[in-house]
C-alpha cells in the first residue's frame, strides 16, 4: 500500500519506520533542513534520535510530492493509498487546509487533544475544513513512539464512522508487532486520548511531590471517571473509556516515564517554570494546551472535572501545587459512581 505520513515528529517518524517494513511509505516534514539531515544520516536526530530510518522509507520536505504519493489516479481508483497526519493538534488545521487542494482518498490523524481556542476535537476540525465526504479516522491508543520504533508490541484503536476506512487502516497497520482494534466511537476515542494527557500532568505532579502510589492510583481512577463524564456528555460511549484509547492510554501516560506530559508534572513538582519545562522537552506535551480547552468546555457543559481544573489552575492561574492537592483531597465525600 502507498502511505504518506505528514509530520516528522517523534510519533510520525516511529509509525513510518514501522509501516515501511510492509509498505511504500513517504514521510514528510515541514523543515527542509531537518529532512535533508535526516535523509543524509538516515536518522531523524531532531525528533527521534537513535533509530535508523529504513532504506526504503522516502523522506520529503516537498508537500505536493508527498501527498501525490497517495493521490495518483491509479491509487485513487483502487482506494489503495492511506494519508496519515502526524502533527500536533495545533498543526492539524493548517495541514488539513493545505490538503484541500488535493484529491485525497482518506485522512487518518494521530494527534490527541482539543484545539486550544475552539475546544474542538480533531475530527471536528477535519470536518470543518474538508466536509463529510472524505473517509476520516483517528488512530489512537497506548503507544510510546520509541517503543514502536524499536518494534516492541503494542495495541491501537482506529475510530471512524466509515467502516471501510477502519478496515483499510487495520490492513495497513495491523501486523507482527501492532494490533489494531476498530470502533465507530470517534468521540469516545478522541476524548480518552485528549484528557489522559492532562491527568498525566497531575500524576507527574503527585509523584514528583512524593505523594505515593496510593495517590497515583486514586488520581488515575478518578481521572477515568472525569474522562468518562466529559466523553459521555459529548456523545461518546462509556464502554469506549474502558478500552485502549481510554484506560489503556491513561495508565501508560500516567505511569510511563517516557511520557512528555508526565514529565511536565514532574518538572512542575521540582519548581521549574512551565516555559522552561516545555523548552527542555523539545516535543509537544498536548496536556498543557488541552487543559485550557477542556476546562472551558467542561464549564460550558456543566461537567464536573476537579482534576482538570486543578491542573489548569497550576498551569495558568499560578495556583500552588500543595494548595490544589489539598483542594482535591478536601472535596466533600460522594458516591464513587462516575
Ligand atoms: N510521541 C508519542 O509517543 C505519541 C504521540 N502522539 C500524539 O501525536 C501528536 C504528535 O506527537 P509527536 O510526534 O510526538 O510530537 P513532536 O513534538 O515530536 O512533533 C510534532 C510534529 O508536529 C509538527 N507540527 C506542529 N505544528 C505543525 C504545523 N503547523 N504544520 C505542520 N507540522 C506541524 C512538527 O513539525 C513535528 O513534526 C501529538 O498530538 C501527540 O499527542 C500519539 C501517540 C504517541
Ligand atoms: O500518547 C502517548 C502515548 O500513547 C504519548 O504521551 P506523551 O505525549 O505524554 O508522551
Amino acid at each position: 500500500m502507498n502511505i504518506t505520513v505528514l509530520g516528522a515528529g517523534a510519533w510520525g517518524t516511529a509509525l513510518a519506520i514501522a509501516l515501511a517494513q510492509r509498505h511504500s511509505v513517504t514521510l514528510w516534514g515541514r523543515n527542509p533542513d531537518t529532512m535533508a539531515a535526516a535523509a543524509q544520516q538516515r536518522e531523524n536526530s531532531a525528533y527521534l534520535p537513535g533509530f535508523a530510518l529504513p532504506d526504503n522509507l522516502r523522506l520529503s520536505a516537498d508537500f505536493s510530492q508527498a501527498v501525490t504519493h497517495v493521490t495518483s489516479d491509479a491509487l485513487a481508483a483502487q482506494a489503495e493509498g492511506l494519508l496519515i497526519v502526524a502533527s500536533s493538534v495545533a498543526g492539524l488545521r493548517e495541514l488539513v487546509q493545505q490538503l484541500q487542494a488535493y484529491p485525497i482518498p482518506n485522512i487518518v490523524w494521530l494527534c490527541k487533544g482539543f484545539e486550544e481556542n475552539t475546544s474542538l476535537l480533531p475530527h471536528q476540525i477535519v470536518r470543518e475544513v474538508l466536509g463529510d465526504a472524505i473517509p476520516a479516522a483517528a488512530l489512537s491508543g497506548p503507544s510510546f513512539a520509541q517503543e514502536v520504533a524499536r518494534g516492541l508490541p503494542c495495541a491501537l484503536s482506529v475510530a471512524s464512522t466509515h467502516a471501510g476506512l477502519c478496515d483499510q487502516v487495520v490492513a495497513a497497520v495491523h501486523g507482527d508487532n501492532i494490533r489494531v482494534y476498530s470502533t465507530d466511537d470517534l468521540v469516545g476515542v478522541e476524548v480518552g486520548g485528549a484528557v489522559k494527557n492532562i491527568l498525566a500532568i497531575a500524576t507527574g505532579v503527585a509523584d514528583g511531590l512524593g505523594l505515593g502510589l496510593n495517590a497515583r492510583a486514586a488520581l488515575i481512577t478518578r481521572g477515568l471517571a472525569e474522562i468518562t463524564r466529559l466523553g459521555v456528555a459529548l456523545g461518546g460511549r462509556s464502554e469506549t473509556f474502558m478500552g485502549l484509547s481510554g484506560v489503556g492510554d491513561l495508565i501508560l501516560t500516567c505511569t510511563g516515564d517516557l511520557s512528555r506530559n508526565r514529565k511536565v508534572g514532574l518538572g512542575l513538582a521540582q519548581g521549574k517554570p512551565l516555559a522552561t519545562i516545555v523548552t527542555e522537552l523539545g516535543h509537544v506535551a498536548e496536556g498543557v494546551r488541552c487543559a485550557a480547552a477542556v476546562r472551558a468546555l467542561a464549564q460550558q457543559r456543566g461537567v464536573d472535572m476537579p482534576i482538570t481544573n486543578a491542573v489548569a489552575g497550576v498551569l495558568f492561574d499560578g495556583a500552588s501545587l500543595r494548595s490544589v492537592m489539598e483542594l482535591l483531597l478536601s472535596r466533600n465525600p460522594r458516591e464513587e459512581a462516575v
